[in-house]
């Protein structure tokens, strides 16, 4: 059979190919980009503000990366955190969510409303997750949230208030889901003990998923700080990364936010997107293997050629963890992962470990720049795997975590667009094919 579809598809290719000029000559817009790289406006949002570049008499120019959750730059909320040693993903998601910070009786009854929801529902553990081992846990992830329309009295109600309420009780669910889904494939997968803990309803979420992951369920307050501190700087993204804009496309239609939020989760998979935490982590296994932490940095640079010219790694021609559609100069999340994995690393003695991953970044970037003539930056997968790998939390999980932490966005952008656009996304394509007459089979 297989034979067969490829001859099929080898002569469909001979028959149907878009010459690329074509794109040019009807102006498409490839990847809804602009000419200059930027992207195609396809929405208004107040929820973050992604500030890569610089527009001067409408002249793109590079800049250094800043991001703002509902105008307020995520850089000083992470400073409050080290000031205030407290938890901040809660009061981040109920900033992305309601536009306002919470005063203190908002932040303890939103805190209480999440942690209402943490539980899930009655033998949902034992028939869905324990029942159902799955090898991959992102695939998984988009089954189980599928699987929550099903425990839901009224599932297609789509207003707002539903929405909000459905979306926050998916909040509240995903981390124990995570990491139950991630228990039961190494029990049945990679033969280790299965261990299943109950949630604590007075842990933070970073708490929760450490909790459950462990298996005698401790975990330090450094290591919550850290995951905390990962969990805000992944909440949102503005509306034009592919998995928000995703979710908004599936529920332009009118359906379910399940079905958005498992559309979103299918898209953040992509090693282009939210995957390229886990292929980074592949990436850079790889390049030790090959040439060691303490190889040179023109040994580095063979690797990132050898990379490039699809004869490295996955052949893809990407390195995983650079480059960005929107930042030039640097990704501020980025920043801040690196200088808590530098503290990290110091602490766990892994610093060549740490300083391999920055050389490895400054050559790819260097020879980005040499091949094509653009300024890329690392991105904020770069340094989040390694991070997570220092706080043993094991790979499998490391998309999972950004999922956990971008539903909030999801759901936000998935209000907003409901509230202040409301139209089916429904752009064209233009038609570049010839006409022709219907052939009875036995003349063909
Ligand atoms: C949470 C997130 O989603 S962050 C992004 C995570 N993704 C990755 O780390 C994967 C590696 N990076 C990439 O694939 C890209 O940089 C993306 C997908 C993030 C952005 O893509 P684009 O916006 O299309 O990048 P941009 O317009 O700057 O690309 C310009 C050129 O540089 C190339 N380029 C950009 N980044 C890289 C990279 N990391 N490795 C190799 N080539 C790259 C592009 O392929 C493109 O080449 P072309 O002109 O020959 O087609
Ligand atoms: O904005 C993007 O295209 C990708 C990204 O960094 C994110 O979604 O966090």
């Amino acid at each position: 059979m297989e034979n067969r579809i490829q001859s099929f598809f080898e002569k469909s290719l001979e028959e149907n190919q878009i010459d690329n000029e074509l794109y040019k000559k009807y102006s498409v817009k490839k990847g809804l980009r602009n000419e200059d790289g930027t992207g195609v406006l396809v929405g208004l949002t107040k929820i973050s503000d992604v500030v890569g570049y610089k527009k001067v008499d409408g002249e793109k120019f590079d800049d250094y990366g800043s991001l703002y959750y509902r105008g307020i730059n995520v850089k000083d909320i992470i400073e409050a955190q080290r000031q205030e040693k407290r938890y901040l993903f809660e009061e981040v998601c109920f900033l992305i969510l309601f536009g306002y910070l919470p005063n203190e009786q908002e932040f303890k009854e939103f805190k209480q409303i999440l942690s209402d929801n943490y539980e899930l529902p009655p033998h949902y553990l034992e028939g869905n997750i324990l029942g159902f081992p799955a090898k991959n846990l992102m695939n998984k992830l988009q089954q189980e949230v599928l699987m929550l329309y099903s425990y839901d009295d009224n599932p297609d109600n789509t207003e707002t208030r539903e929405t909000l309420e459905k979306g926050i009780n998916l909040l509240a669910k995903i981390p124990s889901i995570v990491c139950y889904t991630y228990q039961t494939k190494v029990h049945y997968f990679d033969e280790q003990s299965l261990f299943i803990h109950h949630v604590n309803q007075d842990y933070s979420i970073a708490e929760t998923i450490l909790s459950l992951l462990r298996d005698d369920g401790n975990f330090s307050e450094k290591e919550a700080e850290i995951l905390d501190i990962s969990l805000v700087l992944h909440a949102d993204h503005g509306g034009g990364n592919n998995s928000t804009f995703t979710n908004v496309v599936i529920s332009s239609t009118g359906t379910d936010i399940y079905s958005a939020v498992a559309g979103a989760i299918g898209s953040l998979k992509g090693p282009r997107h939210g995957g390229a935490n886990l292929a980074v982590k592949k990436q850079m296994e790889l390049a030790i293997n090959e040439i060691s932490t303490q190889a040179s940095d023109e040994q580095i640079r063979t690797i990132i050629q050898r990379i490039l010219d699809k004869d490295f790694n996955d052949k893809s021609g990407l390195i995983y963890g650079i480059g960005h559609a929107v930042y030039t100069l640097s990704d501020p999340r980025s920043e801040i992962l690196a200088a808590k994995c530098k503290e990290l690393a110091m602490e766990k003695n892994r610093l060549e470990e740490f300083e391999f991953y920055t050389r490895f970044a400054m050559v790819a970037i260097d020879e980005i720049y040499t091949r094509k003539g653009i300024r890329v930056c690392t991105n904020v997968d770069f340094y989040s795997g390694l991070v997570y790998d220092m706080l043993d939390i094991p790979s499998d999980l490391y998309t999972l975590l950004f999922v956990a932490a971008r539903t909030v966005g999801w759901i936000a952008h998935n209000i907003e667009n409901k509230l202040y656009s409301n139209r089916i996304i429904r752009p064209a394509t233009k038609y570049v094919g010839g006409i022709d007459e219907y052939e009875n089979i036995e003349d063909r």
